[in-house]
């Protein structure tokens, strides 16, 4: 897709994300790598109303080559495309049940939620927990370049997730799927549940190429 092209899916899929509830007032942040640079949503603005002229574009040193204010987020964005040259856009949202799980105390840090369903597994994959830092602190840059080889989401510590994928409409289904599986983990609280056992996991690798270590 074209730069234009891909200013239009930044309001058309933000606008998906705010019409489902997944980023409440001017929550979250999006993202998307171009040839020559990397766009993404100004500071403080809302998901379901951006503009297409506004967004921020960004070089590879992070200097804004045009448009509104960046995210202050800018740096975990460009730490992740640095680190992982597979993510071609990036999704960080608020989103209710996801930002819930982030709060729980007792988490596998290494990998929040268990491998519940196939399609979490294959979409998302081991979720890592990113120690707790104010919104906007550059040290978040440095976690997420340390992460970002080897995870391609990753859950803010009370705070919400970080999702990358290979092209911008697939990472934002996984965000909205990530956010589907927060919610059935929480469901399921109090329960007792199954989990996909060591061979499902296998069956799943070998089909589908899924990052999963048993
Ligand atoms: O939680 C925050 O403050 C940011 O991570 C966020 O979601 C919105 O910040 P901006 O992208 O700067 O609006
Ligand atoms: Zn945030």
């Amino acid at each position: 897709m074209n730069e234009h092209t891909l200013r239009q899916r930044l309001v058309t899929l933000g606008k998906r994300l705010y019409d489902r509830g997944l980023s409440p007032g001017t929550s979250g942040n999006l993202s998307v790598r171009l040839e020559d640079g990397w766009l993404t949503t100004p500071t403080n603005s809302c998901m379901g109303e951006l503009n297409a002229d506004e967004i921020s574009k960004l070089d590879w040193e992070g200097n804004v080559i045009s448009g509104s204010k960046p995210s202050k987020e800018y740096f975990f964005h460009l730490a992740y495309y640095k680190n992982r040259p597979q993510a071609q856009a990036i999704v960080h949202l608020h989103s209710t049940y996801s930002s819930a799980v982030s709060c729980l105390k007792n988490l596998d840090d290494k990998s929040i939620l268990p491998p519940i369903t196939p399609y979490f597994v294959m979409r998302i994959g081991q979720l890592p927990l990113v120690p707790y830092r104010r919104p906007g602190d550059a040290r978040l840059g440095d976690d997420v370049a340390r992460l970002a080889p080897h995870y391609s989401s990753l859950m803010l510590a009370n705070h919400g997730p970080i999702v990358t994928g290979r092209d911008f409409d697939s990472t934002v289904s996984a965000a909205e799927e990530l956010e589907e599986t927060a919610r059935l983990f929480l469901l399921l609280h109090g329960h007792e549940y199954r989990v996909l056992d060591d061979a499902a996991i296998d069956e799943l690798r070998e089909h589908f190429g899924v990052q999963w270590e048993s």
